[in-house]
C-alpha cells in the first residue's frame, strides 16, 4: 500500500489540515496531523453544541462499521494548555487511499476553548509513537503503526509549504518532492517523540556553529522553539527586535529583513528563509509589530521543531525495519 493526502494551511500557516474519511458511508473530517502526539481524536455528535463552532462532526451512530470500545476513555492535554477527552470507537479510517478497518477513533465529549475557536479543525491525527497514546485502560495504536505492515515502505513523509498546500504521503518516498540526497539521523523514541540531534546552527554573517542540541520533529506545532541562547543571538541581528516579556516571545518591526536560519542534520545544512521567520502580525490592531517564527523553547530540555522549520525541507519519518526509527531531511 501507499497513499498521498493533500494538506492545506490555515491562515499564517497556523496549522495544516488534511481530509480523512471515517466510517461507512465515509464521513470526511479535516484533521491536524500531529507528529508531536499519538491520539486520533475527532469532534463528535456527542459534544455539547456550546463546544462546536462550525467543525464537522463524526457521528458513529451513522456508520454501519463503527463499534464502541467498551469502557475505554481518553484524555489529552497539549503544551499550549489546550485539552480534550472522551470515549473510543473503532471504525474504518482512510487517509489518501490507505485504509485501516479497525482504527481507534477517539470521539470528543469535551474540548477546551482553543479547539472550539479553531473552526476549521475537526480533530487530530497523532503520528508520534503509540507509547504516548492516552486511551485507557488499553492503549491504542496510531494510524501509522496500524498500517505499517501493509505499507510498501515503513515510512510517512511531510512536504509542508509556506502559505500553500503540501502533501503527507504514506508508504512511499516521492522523488519528485525533493532535490539532492536525503540525510538520515537516528531517532530516540524513548519519550514517544521523533527526537533527534540538530547538529548546529548559523545565521546572517555568522559562521555555522557545531553546537548540537536535541529536538523533536513536530508537525502539530506552528513555530520552531529553539534553545533560548540561540534565539537571543538570532534576534540580536534584527534591528528593533525585543523579547516581549508579556508574550515571552520575540517581536520586531514588520518591515525588518530577517536573516535566514541554517540548521544542521549530520553533515547536511538546511536553510529556513528569513521570510518564513517573519511569521505574522503580533496583533491585528497594530500593523507595525510582527511576531517571530523562531522562539525560545520553554526550557523543557529539548527544542520543538515545528512547521516553520519543517516546511523548509522534505521530511521522512522512517519506522525502520527491526532497527531504530530515523528521520530523513532533504532540500526541495
Ligand atoms: N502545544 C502543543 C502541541 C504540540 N507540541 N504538538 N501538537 C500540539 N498541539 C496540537 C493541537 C493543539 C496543540
Amino acid at each position: 500500500d501507499s497513499g498521498s493526502a493533500k494538506t492545506t494551511p490555515e491562515k499564517d500557516d497556523l496549522e495544516y489540515l488534511t481530509p480523512v474519511s471515517i466510517g461507512t458511508p465515509p464521513q470526511v473530517l479535516n484533521l491536524d496531523f500531529d507528529s508531536g502526539s499519538s491520539d486520533l481524536w475527532v469532534f463528535s455528535s456527542e459534544l455539547p453544541q456550546s463546544s462546536v463552532s462550525g467543525q464537522s462532526l463524526y457521528d458513529p451512530s451513522k456508520s454501519s462499521t463503527a463499534e464502541e470500545v467498551q469502557g475505554a476513555t481518553w484524555n489529552i492535554s497539549y503544551g499550549d494548555q489546550s485539552s480534550s477527552n472522551g470515549i473510543v470507537y473503532r471504525d474504518v479510517v482512510n487517509v489518501g487511499g490507505v485504509e485501516f478497518k479497525s482504527q481507534a477513533v477517539e470521539i470528543a465529549t469535551t474540548v477546551s476553548s482553543q479547539f472550539t475557536r479553531d473552526t476549521n479543525n475537526d480533530g487530530l491525527l497523532g503520528l508520534a509513537f503509540s507509547s504516548i497514546n492516552t486511551v485507557q485502560p488499553q492503549q491504542e495504536k496510531t494510524f501509522f503503526d496500524n498500517i505499517l505492515s501493509n505499507l510498501d515502505a515503513p515510512v510517512w513523509t511531510a512536504d509542508l509549504k509556506y502559505h500553500a498546500p503540501g502533501t503527507y504521503d504514506f508508504g512511499v518516498i516521492d522523488k519528485s518532492k525533493y532535490t539532492g540526497d536525503i540525510t538520515y539521523t537516528d531517532v530516540d523514541q524513548s519519550d514517544g517523540f521523533w527526537m533527534f540531534d540538530v547538529a548546529g546552527y548559523g545565521f546572517g554573517n555568522s559562521t555555522f556553529k557545531a553546537a548540537p542540541f536535541k529536538g523533536i520533529a513536530d508537525t502539530g506545532t506552528t513555530l520552531a522553539m529553539i534553545p533560548a541562547e540561540i534565539a537571543g543571538a538570532y534576534y540580536r541581528q534584527v534591528k528593533g527586535a525585543k523579547l516581549d516579556s508579556q508574550q515571552g516571545a520575540y517581536v520586531f518591526p514588520c518591515d525588518s529583513v530577517l536573516p535566514d536560519f541554517i540548521f544542521g542534520v549530520g553533515n547536511a545544512r538546511y536553510t529556513i528563509p528569513g521570510k518564513f521567520i517573519n511569521y505574522s502580525l503580533l496583533d491585528e490592531s497594530d500593523p507595525t509589530t510582527c511576531f517571530g517564527g523562531l522562539q525560545p523553547d520553554m526550557g523543557i530540555g529539548f527544542a520543538i521543531l515545528g512547521d516553520i522549520l519543517l516546511k523548509s525541507t522534505f521530511v521522512v519519518f522512517d519506522a525502520g525495519t527491526e532497527s531504530t526509527p530515523r528521520l530523513g531531511f532533504a532540500k526541495k
